[in-house]
């Protein structure tokens, strides 16, 4: 039967050969196998005056190969062309070669690697020869103080050079494993090679897979094990002279490595690092011969699949019967190892892109494996396959082939039909644990002969984000640079700052210092680091940081640091903030065009925004005492003020709020017309809090009893207007039941407790007695105090009122810590002007230390309020009735800038704590921040 392969048996040869002289120019004949033929091949004679053909002369070094091959190829049949392989002397020829030949070449192209004629004609007349060569003795090694296959005695047999060459030229049969329907049957009859299932039928002839099996330059260069014409070669000894090949000659044929990665390629289960499940699991299915006809295996880059995939198809054919397989000895394994083996297969997964390939893929796999036990088809990016191609392989599985095994690799899994994962046995393989990655890179210096730091050791594990092959890389190119392998060339190789230079960033941030943060950000981000990288590196450290992860080898500064907030509770939580202010600023940068902006941005929240967490966290904690604190007198007995959080003996201002609060209350029911009005309230009442914001105050009033409390309502709008009177203001009175009425409140010892929250930020404990001093009580409606809302507002917007804490101490300028109690959740405001632009009442913000009243108009609407701080400081809020939003605004004179926090604030009503959850205003305020800078 006609082969129309045969037609171009003399083509290809030619192709290759120009292709291995190309090859030969581009690729270092020291390091790379293919240069060594093309060595070779330079040396060629070409001789084409020969009508006929060309004749090749080679010199006596590539003559070697030709030792004991076979002397004439097969008549080609259809043609009629005799195809001749003379070897005569050091000068064989090919003959063949005639006018038709541009013809043959264009029809021959498609399969120009199923084709290549001389050394087919090696291959056939050899391949009586390969049961005599192929025998595990004639293959074995040699090396000393091994003991293949665990079958006594190493073997010391060395397979003779002649008897080698038949070996591997037989071994060496070029073009795809697909044998064509002629040739099946032709092999077939003598017992060589069978189709197990004619799945092409009769028109198939011949898979021109090879395109497949020829893997890209990618494969080419890194996979020795690839099918592809270019290795499909007979071995040549380098320098002509041996007799005798070893495994090393072998090994060595299948290239130098090129880096580290190749160098260090694990081979066997035993090598693989953090692979445990999965090395253990295929290793008992290859010993077991409980093997799947299809496996996935799949994980992020650089973690392993490929190597695995490999191994266990080596693992799969191995003969040892041990447990360790692949044992790397037997025939099989020094086959595969050498990139012999024809039943292991790598393929692409985008060269399987025609309908054409995907019917060779198939057809092959059912051809059963030339000596192995299995044909194992290693499809990597699997991912890329079309559903033509997946359908072919899952309902090739239904057929009875016990022999063909499908290891699917792929790093993106999404990508995968979900009705194809359901058929394969999956593997996943996860990124590598940095402590292994460590062990690993130390372990390939020690082996290397390189010098490192172990630290720059841990950066680079750091940075290769669990894909060893990523770290052996990095590891290799600074191994290039010859010098000691420390941190500061690991951050120069990846333009990244180093821990040092961070942390100190970081400190500044979190310590608020606006100046020093902006010029440390700039100066780091203008020495070409990525800003992206800075917050991911700014990220990462605070992760380790909180992971308890202390970094080692660093300065003092950053240790000092490390010491502040990594052993400190409110430091991890100032640090668990930024990192998510970090997480958010990162989504920005992805589509700013502005990133360093907004890095500068984020850092500038750290310190302030952080502490209205941390404050809100702290009100949280004592959130009855917050909000009920005139109702709860647990409290008196703390030793610590609520205000300040220092102690009590410490609080400047505590007596004093205290009286305040008390004489305000003693005038204010002395002002009542009724003698026993004014009897009852001194008696059974008590003020416990005076919130004050521009024109309103809020007065709660605390009463002992329920019943007292229904007559003391009776007699609300009295109240209300002696309290006015009092303070000068409108005043809003709370009337309030209290569990108990202070010890002999009325009396001048009485314990009483309240708390002012202030624009100050002091919850004052009024809860001292015996002092006699009454400030004028109108400076309580002066800042500290707040004045919420306008005066137009309606009864609802009365009912609302804003306290805001800071802890700061007088005497601390920075930081500031904000809390916004918010007693209302309603408010018929608009915060946001109607181009989504933060409202008219923040819109220029010109703050300056000394101008509150200028401030105050600014910020003064409808739904804004505006207070200062006692020390100048002022602080915006606005309020909104949209979900509860929020939009806090401060600025501090201490600091260049001003800033928007935003999402941190906690808003409380009397009932539960709502978040603010809006964080337009805020990334809008925080965008702006540069117009504000004074
Ligand atoms: N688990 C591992 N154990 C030992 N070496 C590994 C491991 N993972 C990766 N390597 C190293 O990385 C190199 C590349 O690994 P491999 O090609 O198998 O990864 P991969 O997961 O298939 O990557 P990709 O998905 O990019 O193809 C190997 O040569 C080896 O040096
Ligand atoms: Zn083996």
């Amino acid at each position: 039967m006609s082969d129309p392969r045969r037609n171009s048996v003399d083509i290809p040869l030619t192709k290759t050969l120009v292709q291995l002289k190309r090859v030969r120019s581009l690729r270092d004949p020291s390091t790379y196998s293919l240069s060594k033929l093309a060595t070779t091949l330079e040396n060629a004679n070409w001789d084409t005056n020969s009508i006929n053909g060309v004749t090749l002369n080679l010199t006596k070094a590539a003559n070697h190969h030709m030792n004991g091959g076979p002397t004439e190829c097969e008549n080609n049949k259809t043609t009629g062309h005799k195809t001749s392989y003379h070897r005569k002397a050091n000068v064989v020829k090919i003959r063949g070669l005639n006018q038709n030949r541009p013809k043959l070449v264009h029809k021959a192209r498609p399969r120009k690697s199923l084709d290549s004629s001389c050394v087919r004609g090696i291959s056939n007349s050899a391949a009586n020869q390969v049961e005599e060569v192929n025998s595990y003795e004639k293959l074995q090694p040699d090396i000393p103080g091994k003991c293949p296959s665990g079958k006594g005695t190493p073997s010391k047999k060395k397979l003779s050079y002649p008897n080698f060459l038949k070996a591997s030229a037989a071994m060496s049969r070029v073009g795809s494993p697909c044998i064509s329907v002629s040739e099946a049957r032709t092999n077939g009859t003598d017992g060589t090679r069978v189709r197990s299932n004619d799945v092409a039928g009769s028109n198939f002839s011949g898979c021109g897979i090879s395109y497949c099996w020829s893997v890209g330059s990618r494969y080419r260069d890194l996979n020795p094990y690839s099918d592809s014409e270019d290795l499909e070669r007979p071995l040549l000894s380098t320098d002509g002279t041996g007799t005798e090949v070893t495994f090393k000659d072998i090994t060595s044929f299948a290239g130098t490595p090129r880096n580290l990665s190749q160098k260090f390629r694990p081979k066997t289960f035993n090598d693989l690092i953090g692979l445990n499940v999965a090395s253990q699991s295929l290793l008992y299915s290859s010993c077991k011969g409980k093997v799947a006809p299809i496996y996935l295996f799949h994980g992020p880059r650089g973690t392993g699949k490929t190597s695995t995939a490999r191994i266990f198809a080596a693992s799969l054919n191995c003969l040892s019967l041990e447990d360790q397989r692949p044992c790397g000895f037997c025939r099989e394994c020094v086959l595969f190892q050498s990139g012999k083996s024809r039943d292991v297969k790598e393929i692409d997964g985008t060269k399987i892109d025609r309908s054409s390939k995907v019917k060779a893929l198939v057809a092959s796999a059912s051809l059963v494996p030339y000596s192995s036990r299995f044909r194992v088809f290693i499809i990597d990016e699997c991912h890329v396959l079309r559903d033509e191609a997946w359908s072919a392989i899952l309902k090739s599985l239904d057929e009875p082939y016990r022999h063909s095994v499908y290891i699917m690799v792929t790093s993106d899994i999404e990508a995968v039909p979900r009705s194809y994962l359901s058929h394969c046995q999956k593997y996943h393989f996860p990124k590598i644990k940095p402590a292994d990655i460590i062990y690993r890179l130390q372990r390939i210096c020690v082996e290397e002969g390189l010098e490192f730091e172990n630290d720059a050791i841990q950066l680079i594990a750091g940075k290769s984000n669990g894909s060893l092959r990523d770290a052996e890389t990095m590891l290799d190119q600074l191994g290039l640079l010859g010098k000691q392998i420390t941190v500061t060339l690991v951050n120069e190789l990846n333009g990244s700052v180093s821990d040092d230079d961070l942390i100190e960033l970081l400190d500044l941030a979190l310590s608020s210092d606006t100046t020093n943060t902006v010029r440390k950000a700039r100066e780091l981000m203008s020495s070409s680091v990525d800003p992206l990288q800075l917050v991911s590196q700014l990220a990462n450290l605070i992760m380790d940081i909180l992971s308890g992860r202390c970094q080692s080898g660093l300065s003092d500064i950053s240790k000092n640091f490390l010491g502040r907030y990594a052993l400190a509770e409110t430091g991890m939580k100032r640090l668990r903030h930024a990192l998510k202010i970090l997480s958010e600023a990162e989504k920005h940068l992805r589509t700013s065009k502005n990133q360093s902006t907004w890095v500068t941005v984020a850092l500038l929240q750290f310190g302030s925004a952080e502490s209205s967490l941390l404050e809100s966290n702290d009100t949280q904690s004592r959130a009855g005492y917050c909000r009920d604190e005139w109702v709860s007198r647990d409290n008196l007995s703390s030793a610590i003020c609520y205000a300040c959080s220092h102690d009590k003996s410490n609080c400047s201002e505590r007596r004093c709020r205290r009286l305040k609060l008390e004489n305000i209350w003693r005038r204010a029911v002395g002002k009542c017309q009724s003698k026993s009005i004014k009897n009852f309230l001194r008696k059974e009442g008590y003020l416990s809090s005076v919130h004050v914001t521009e024109e309103l105050a809020i007065a709660e009033v605390g009463f002992g009893h329920p019943d007292l409390l229904s007559k003391a309502e009776k007699i609300q709008n009295l109240i209300s207007t002696s309290l006015q009177h009092e303070l000068g203001c409108d005043v809003e009175v709370r009337l309030k039941l209290v569990s108990s009425l202070p010890a002999s409140h009325d009396a001048k010892s009485k314990k009483q407790s309240f708390s002012l929250l202030s624009c100050s930020g002091r919850q004052q404990d009024l809860s001292e007695s015996g002092l006699t001093d009454i400030d004028d009580p109108t400076k309580l409606v002066e800042p500290p105090f707040i004045k919420l809302g306008p005066a137009s507002a309606s009864e609802d917007d009365t009912q609302r009122a804003v306290t805001i804490k800071s802890t700061q101490s007088e005497s601390d300028a920075m930081p500031k810590r904000f809390i916004l109690q918010n007693e209302y959740n309603r408010c018929s405001s608009k915060a946001m002007s109607e181009d989504g632009q933060y409202g008219p009442h923040i819109k220029e913000p010109d703050f300056q230390p000394s101008c509150f009243a200028r401030t105050r108009k600014l910020l003064r609407s409808d739904h804004a309020i505006c207070l200062r701080m006692q020390n100048q400081n002022k602080v915006g809020l606005a309020v909104s009735k949209k979900e509860y939003e929020a939009y806090f605004y401060a600025y501090d004179p201490t600091y260049t800038d001003c800033y928007g926090s935003n999402s941190q604030a906690t808003l409380s009503s009397r009932e539960e704590n709502l978040s603010m959850k809006n964080s337009r205003l805020g990334s809008m305020l925080c965008w702006r921040t540069p117009k504000y800078t004074i």
